[in-house]
């Protein structure tokens, strides 16, 4: 059981090909992004230990709740298997935290404290102490870049961590690809638990997001059909590419996108399962070209996977996913000729991504360019980089812990920040890559 004050931190991602068509249990490619959540967990003084808080900065939501008023009744000790989360909800607790949510009527605020409550039933207990868990992105939010999957991971490693379901992550070698069994146990277990948590903020997740925030890298995955088991292949020689990630700033909800596209489902299946099926046969090809060493990948190669890209968005339009302001990224890009671009993520708005051309003909400044003229439509361009790790963990190390309240004064000023800082703030002071002593499961 971890004490706090600690904080853990899980990226976004990028889908490469195959969203939407991922909740019918089509392959999909994904890859980690370096934009992140931060979950602070901290314990209350003494007076208010009777109550568990909830902080959320990012959508102007805080709530506490009594502890002992929550509906633990529901899912006593022992009915749930914390350590095989079943893949469904308990629709029964669902039910039973209407209650405790009764005041929370904003729909991105209900989803969210839906999740935090859902897995603090199922992984705490009545007697633990009072609790504070503040939670802030540097991602978008609601823009296609998993923030609801890196928010969920988050929730559930800290719950996991105070609850003793999982132990921190044990420092791994030098060598980044070391494997250690415990670390991995730990990681499929707040995995799953997270998978959940993306079920409570957009009911029918295919669970690639919450795949990628926890396991990170760049993967391969494909969602369980007919009892058969998730598919996740961690895609170690990712080629190097060159990806333009731009904010539409249209703002949208995936559970929406997800409902429309399976109501065309419904109501169209002999023209909608085709274009499932055809970005399922665009997936497969991409996997090969996404497979082939680097030293081949050459601009032939690129031309190809630039194809797939377009194909892909054209699917997606088709699906009804796309937006103006999204085609408006598209046209700029084409008539630049700076590469092909897709909208990435459940679409409606949120992020686009192109797949920039390298070689001679393109130069940076037709990129500044296009940056320039997107920044202008009221657009943001965003840098990241691909296949960053995973979920980690900020503890003290041993010698710190001996100056424990050393320790706690510094994260409890970081309270403060997380409560008030900018993203560049928050990157700069706790960020996986900006400060030391982060260990990843
Ligand atoms: N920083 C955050 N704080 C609280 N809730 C968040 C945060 N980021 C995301 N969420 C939750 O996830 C939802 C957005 O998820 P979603 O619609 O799947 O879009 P995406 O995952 O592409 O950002 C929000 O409406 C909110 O419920
Ligand atoms: C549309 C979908 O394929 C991806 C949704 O991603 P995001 O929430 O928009 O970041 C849904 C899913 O795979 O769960
Ligand atoms: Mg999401």
């Amino acid at each position: 059981m971890v004490t706090p004050p600690f904080l853990v931190s899980a990226p976004g991602k990028v889908i490469l090909f195959g969203e939407h068509a991922a909740v019918y249990g089509k392959p999909a490619i994904a890859a980690a992004i370096s934009l992140r959540s931060y979950l602070l967990t901290t314990k209350h003084e003494p007076e208010f230990s009777e109550l568990v808080t909830l902080e959320f900065p990012d959508i102007k939501f805080q709530y506490s709740w009594k502890i002992h008023s929550l509906p633990w009744d529901v899912v006593p000790k022992g009915s749930i298997d914390t350590v095989r989360p079943p893949s469904e909800l308990n629709t029964t607790l669902v039910e039973a935290l209407e209650h405790a949510l009764v005041d929370v009527h904003i729909p991105l605020q209900r989803s969210a404290a839906l999740a935090f409550l859902y897995l603090y039933i199922c992984l705490c207990s009545p007697d633990m102490p009072g609790m504070t868990f503040s939670v802030r992105s540097t991602l978008p939010i609601g823009a296609g870049l998993g923030s609801s999957a890196s928010v969920s991971v988050c929730l559930a490693a800290a719950l996991c961590l105070v609850s003793g379901e999982v132990s921190p992550p044990e420092k791994k070698g030098d060598d980044d690809s070391d494997f250690n069994a415990a670390n991995y146990a730990g990681i499929e277990l707040i995995d799953a638990w997270a998978f959940l948590g993306e079920r409570c903020i957009h009911g029918n997740p295919s669970g690639i997001d919450n795949a990628v925030a926890s396991h990170g890298g760049a993967v391969m995955f494909q969602r369980m059909t007919k009892g058969n088991p998730n598919v996740r292949e961690s895609m170690r020689s990712f080629p190097p590419l060159k990806l333009l990630l731009i904010d539409s700033r249209q703002p949208r909800r995936t559970a929406v996108q997800v409902a429309n596209v399976a109501t065309l489902l419904q109501n169209y299946p002999l023209v909608t399962e085709p274009i499932l099926n055809g970005i399922h046969a665009l997936t497969d090809e991409a996997y090969k070209l996404l497979q082939t060493p680097k030293e081949n990948c050459d601009d032939a190669w690129e031309e190809r996977l630039r194809e797939l890209v377009r194909v892909n968005h054209g699917l997606l339009v088709a699906l009804g996913v796309s937006h103006p302001k999204l085609e408006a990224i598209r046209m700029a890009a084409d008539e630049l000729e700076i590469g092909e671009t897709k909208l990435t993520g459940a679409g409606g708005g949120g992020c686009a991504i192109t797949l920039v051309k390298r070689g001679v003909d393109i130069d940076e400044s037709r990129i500044c360019g296009l940056i320039e003229r997107l920044e202008g439509h009221g657009f943001e361009v965003f840098e990241t980089s691909l296949g960053g790790v995973g979920a980690g963990c900020l503890l003290p190390t041993k010698s710190e812990a001996a100056e424990w309240e050393e320790w706690e004064e510094k994260l409890f000023s970081l309270h403060h920040l997380l409560g008030l800082g900018d993203r560049e703030d928050i990157q700069k002071t706790v960020g996986v890559g900006s400060i030391d002593g982060w260990a990843f499961w």
